[in-house]
């Protein structure tokens, strides 16, 4: 693979293969057309990354859905999926999980051809085998680490988010600096992207997004809520507090890092969080940690995931509504629009 030596950064006590913009070339992109499938959360920004990037795309979309709308909206000519997935020859799977596997045999794989490139923004349905491409394409993945709007957002503002990349299958002998391009052409690789497998990034994903980013940052702060509340303190006192401000200390954290953080809060929530943090936060979170991540890494959540899927999601959708009617929510959309948030 032609990585450029420099890619070598050590991070840490470790040295990871991180990529910089200046370690890599958009080439491998030029005369290739991206089949971008689905356009959600990352399909859009990943169509409008590209195409900003200079790269030929095309959008494939089941007809008539919103998706269609806003693509046409946005300037692109969207085409039925099959035709997309002909016409392109860098295919990315932009939809969700559980829906890719059915569009992917239906769609996709019957309009693959030898070299082309099949792209993941996650490596769930490779990794636990819901798709298997065939031997004779190119299998990689471009794992942004943000939500797709912000993938957008920081491809406009000049900055990137940084991403995983990885390759499962290597046909053409190219894939490496392919994905590279790819990353490249999306910001990415502004903000650096790191080598990893699909296992990795499946692993290290959902066990992130389960215990951190969204199930456990989620409960901390609808507790934070609740308790402040259930103490009497008003409603739109516990939101300002454990809820708006949790985002300011988290964009500190971002930038500064968490010493850096508490350089920029008082000596009293220094020392008031420092000493009492650890005891809310203890061990026991910890523990249940590893026992999510046990759940992940046997292959048991995804299991439950698929059944949940061809089922309807009636527990998601169950959980959702539950999420609508908290007091948090009640309140909250009265506060944002109050400071002049979109809704
Ligand atoms: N969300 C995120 O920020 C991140 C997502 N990823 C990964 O990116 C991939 C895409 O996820 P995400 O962007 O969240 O997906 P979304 O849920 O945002 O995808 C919505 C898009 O998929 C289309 N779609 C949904 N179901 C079907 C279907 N059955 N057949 C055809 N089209 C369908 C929708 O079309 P329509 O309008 O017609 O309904 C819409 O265009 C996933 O692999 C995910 O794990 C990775 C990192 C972050
Ligand atoms: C935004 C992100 O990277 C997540 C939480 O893993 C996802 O939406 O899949």
């Amino acid at each position: 693979m032609g990585l450029n030596a420099g890619a070598l950064r050590r991070v840490g006590v470790t040295v990871a293969q991180i990529w910089k913009d200046s370690d890599v070339s958009l080439e491998p992109l030029k005369g290739r057309k991206v089949a971008i499938i689905g356009y959600g959360s990352q399909g859009r920004a990943w169509a409008l990354n590209i195409r900003d990037s200079g790269v030929d795309v095309v959008v494939g979309l089941r007809p008539g859905g919103k998706s269609w709308e806003l693509a046409t909206k946005d300037g692109f000519e969207p085409k039925p999926i099959p035709e997309a997935a002909k016409e392109g020859d860098v295919i990315a799977m932009l939809i969700p999980d559980m829906a890719q596997p059915e569009i992917y045999e239906k769609y996709v794989e019957p309009n693959l051809h030898e070299g082309n490139a099949l792209v993941f923004a996650h490596g769930f349905n490779i990794h636990y085998g819901l798709i298997k491409p065939p031997k004779n394409v190119d299998v990689i993945m471009v794992a942004p680490k943000s939500p797709g709007p912000k993938v957008r957002e920081a491809f406009l503002s000049g900055r990137g988010v940084p991403a995983l990349v990885a390759v499962h299958q290597d046909y053409t002998g190219k894939a490496w600096d392919l994905v590279l391009a790819l990353a490249k052409a999306l910001g990415c690789t502004r903000a650096g992207v790191i080598k990893t497998t699909f296992k990795e990034e499946t692993e290290s994903d959902l066990i992130g997004e389960q215990t951190v980013l969204v199930g456990g940052l989620m409960e901390l702060l609808k507790k934070g809520f609740e308790n402040l509340v259930e103490l009497g303190y008003q409603p739109e006192v516990a939101y300002f507090e454990a809820i708006n401000e949790a985002k300011l200390i988290m964009d500190l954290i971002w930038q500064y890092g968490f010493y850096g953080m508490l350089l920029r809060v008082s000596d009293t929530a220094k020392y008031g969080g420092l000493t009492v943090g650890p005891k809310v936060i203890d061990e026991h979170v910890k523990e249940n940690m590893k026992k999510a991540s046990e759940r992940v890494i046997s292959g048991e959540f995804a299991k439950e995931w698929v059944e949940e899927y061809k089922k309807g999601m009636p527990t998601l959708k169950e959980l959702m509504e539950k999420v609508k009617e908290h007091q948090a929510e009640k309140v909250g959309k009265e506060l944002r629009k109050l400071m002049g948030l979109e809704e």
